[in-house]
């Protein structure tokens, strides 16, 4: 007997109710234990002075009379129950289940649960109680259903399970820990989690859970950090030092002082034995791009081959150019796989690489495909990681002989939060910007002032400065996105004039198409580029220096950051107009933030604290595991207690032997990496 039966050793599990069970996620005996509900519905009586407004409370009283069912539109209906309440009488409405009739009749007692309405002393009714069952609990947890799986048959389930299997669950948080953060064993708070006499115990047994479920997520993240840095768990990478600094000689600026520290901290990864996987973390126009032309050029001396995976074609292209240009002179080979590739094109791109011909290659996601084969791997690099899932990042890792791994990216999550994301990672941050950058002037105008806007831009052309001009997204639909840079971009040339020329660049161009328009504004061709946001992320062009972004408000903080970024990268003075008619707080706030500060860093805490707790989780984006229970912003500080108790504990007993930490390590093999959330 144990926690891992089957959920169909319960009684009344067939085929078909297991089935449905799994769609929740729940296959087993353990699985229904730790299926936890989200709120709990207080069945304790109220009296109704004390009652506020909106509160769901439940009252007890008599009833006054048989109740009616109404009708109203089709198929609605409506039964009213008046109840006596002490000295008020109280109307309780039900919506649509007219069967609730017959469980009323006049001069009884009846209690019932439900949403209160202080003004009108009515309540809209959401579950009818016993009255005479003295037994039943006062508070009662609420899981989240499908349609097969009832909250009364799921309670009975979870009942018989903690009955028979309780004495299984074992506490995976060591008793110190536990002790010192005053938590509860697993089994009580199993018991409390579903089945709570008190508010408080409510509460304890969900602030331990939240504990325990960061708790594992962390330790898995310490496990895999132990596995990758264990001696002779990666590859050496021996640079040719002398090589790599006469390359760096040769560039056509120097290096910033965090550019120079982050180069010198992945260079001693590389050539160390243990598995490199680092993040580095730099504001946009930081200069991410040079330090990571510099260690794949470290590999390269060394013999080894090197990838940079980028989410976009536009960005692969740019790469591509880029460092295309600066090899040039050296025996380096810099080659680029994107989807678009020709088949004859891509099978001799395929056959460079797997023959070690290649050198460097630059690639969106094309480069983890099944047939793309490398001669020998040493260095992955992972531009804006957070698009990618951890996963694509090890399938990446999977084509070399445990190639290193550095990931790159410019949204920065604020350095407290990192650790939930990248925990498992040692982190490089620039965090210093070029010597001569001027911050970009943030502004905000209404819509009805885009006439200015437009002057603004016109006069920015004929003085030699470019503008990219950002229309509206609306997520639902690339085509009315394009319809607007459509209409955008024939109002603008309208109003600019013959004199200033104009392009439009939208997602749903041919790359070629994208590529000669990107080559042509960059080469200063172009002075004004209309697109939708495929120009979001790392594209540069340091002649840019006017940012207008139409509808501001659409878009989140970390992306606005991200647009605003795109100009202020050489050393002209820049600008960025945000137009926007915010009709909400949220749209306003992110207008304030945006005016009044250009630190990455500032702007992606602002983020957070606008996003608000609850939907961070539909936050995917920011590169954020997706927790059951708890909310990395809202439960900070259990998420930091975790996360350092997780790591002391791993430094103390790193493979897990202390006799305290057995039901540990039995937790985390049993589920493996595979339930950490590591998608
Ligand atoms: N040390 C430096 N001195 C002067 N210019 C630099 C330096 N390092 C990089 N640059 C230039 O700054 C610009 C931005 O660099 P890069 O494109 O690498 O930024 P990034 O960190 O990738 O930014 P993003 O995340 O916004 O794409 C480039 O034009 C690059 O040539």
């Amino acid at each position: 007997m144990s926690l891992s039966d089957p959920i169909t050793v319960l009684s009344g599990v067939g085929a078909k109710r297991a089935e449905g069970l799994e769609a929740l996620g729940i296959k087993t005996v353990g699985d229904v234990l730790f299926y936890f509900p989200f709120r709990y519905d207080d069945l304790q009586e109220r009296d109704l002075e004390s009652a506020v407004d909106g509160e769901k409370i439940t009252i007890k009283g008599t009833v006054v009379a048989d109740p009616v069912v109404s009708r109203f539109g089709p198929r609605k209906t409506r039964v009213n129950i008046r109840l006596r309440v002490e000295n008020v009488v109280v109307m309780v409405t039900f919506f649509n289940q007219p069967w609730l009739k017959d469980k009323f009749h006049a001069d009884q007692q009846a209690a019932v649960y439900g949403k209160w309405e202080a003004s009108r002393a009515s309540m809209v009714g959401m579950r009818v109680l016993a009255t005479q069952d003295e037994d039943s609990p006062s508070l009662a947890a609420i899981y989240p259903l499908s349609q097969s799986v009832h909250q009364k048959f799921l309670v009975g389930l979870i009942k018989e399970a903690f009955e028979k299997y309780g004495d299984q669950i074992e506490s995976v948080v060591p008793a110190a820990i536990r002790t010192h953060f005053r938590l509860l064993e697993d089994k009580q708070l199993v018991a409390w989690m579903h089945f709570p006499e008190t508010p408080q115990q409510a509460q304890l047994a969900r602030r331990s859970a939240i504990f325990r479920e960061f708790f594992l997520f962390e330790a898995k993240l310490q496990m895999i950090k132990h596995r990758d840095t264990a001696p002779a768990a990666g590859l050496s990478i021996p640079f040719d030092n002398e090589r790599l600094k006469s390359f760096i000689s040769t560039l056509s600026f120097e290096l910033t002082n965090a550019q120079k520290r982050v180069v010198n901290e992945i260079c001693a990864d590389m050539r160390s034995e243990r598995h490199m996987n680092r993040l580095l973390q730099g504001d946009v126009g930081s200069g991410k791009t040079i330090v990571a032309a510099i260690c794949m050029y470290a590999a390269v001396t060394a013999n080894f081959q090197a990838a940079l995976m980028v989410p976009t074609e536009v960005l692969a292209e740019q790469h591509y150019q880029k460092l295309h240009k600066l090899f040039e002179p050296l025996p380096v080979h810099v080659s680029i796989l994107t989807s678009s590739a020709k088949p004859a094109g891509r099978r001799a791109i395929l056959a460079d690489l797997a023959s070690g011909e290649t050198d460097i290659i630059i690639g969106t996601h094309a480069l983890i495909q099944k047939d793309v084969n490398f001669a020998n791997l040493g260095l992955a690099i992972i531009d804006e990681q957070h698009r990618f899932g951890v996963g694509q990042r090890e399938i990446l890792r999977s084509k070399g002989l445990k190639p290193d791994v550095l990931a790159m990216t410019a949204t920065p999550i604020p350095r407290t939060l990192a650790i939930t994301a990248y925990g498992e990672m040692d982190v490089s941050t620039i965090d210093e910007l070029p010597a001569g950058r001027k911050p970009v002037q943030t502004t905000w105008v209404h819509k009805n002032e885009f006439g200015r806007v437009a002057d603004q831009i016109k006069s920015e052309a004929h003085t030699g400065g470019q503008t990219f001009v950002i229309t509206p997204l609306i997520a639902e639909s690339e085509k009315v996105d394009l319809q607007n840079a459509e209409s955008v971009f024939a109002d603008l040339k309208q109003r600019l004039g013959a004199n200033v020329s104009v392009a439009l660049l939208h997602g749903q161009m041919k790359t070629e198409e994208k590529e000669d328009i990107m080559t042509a504004f960059s080469a200063g061709k172009i002075d004004v580029l209309v697109s939708t946001t495929v120009i979001e992320v790392g594209v540069d062009v340091p002649n840019a220096t006017m940012m207008v972004i139409l509808d501001a408000d659409r878009f989140g903080l970390a992306q606005l950051h991200q647009l605003r970024g795109r100009v202020g990268r050489g050393s002209k003075a820049a600008r960025c107009i945000l137009v926007a008619d915010p009709s909400t707080d949220t749209g306003i706030s992110r207008m304030d933030v945006m005016t009044s500060t250009n630190d990455g860093f500032v702007v992606a805490q602002k983020d957070l604290e606008l996003r608000g707790q609850g939907d961070i989780f539909g936050a995917k984006q920011s590169g954020m595991p997706d927790f059951r229970l708890g909310d990395p912003v809202g439960d900070f500080n259990i998420l930091d207690a975790a996360q350092r108790s997780a790591s002391e504990l791993f430094t103390l007993d790193p493979d897990l032997n202390q006799a305290d930490n057995q039901a540990l390590r039995r937790a985390l093999s049993a589920t493996a990496v595979a339930a950490a959330g590591l998608n």
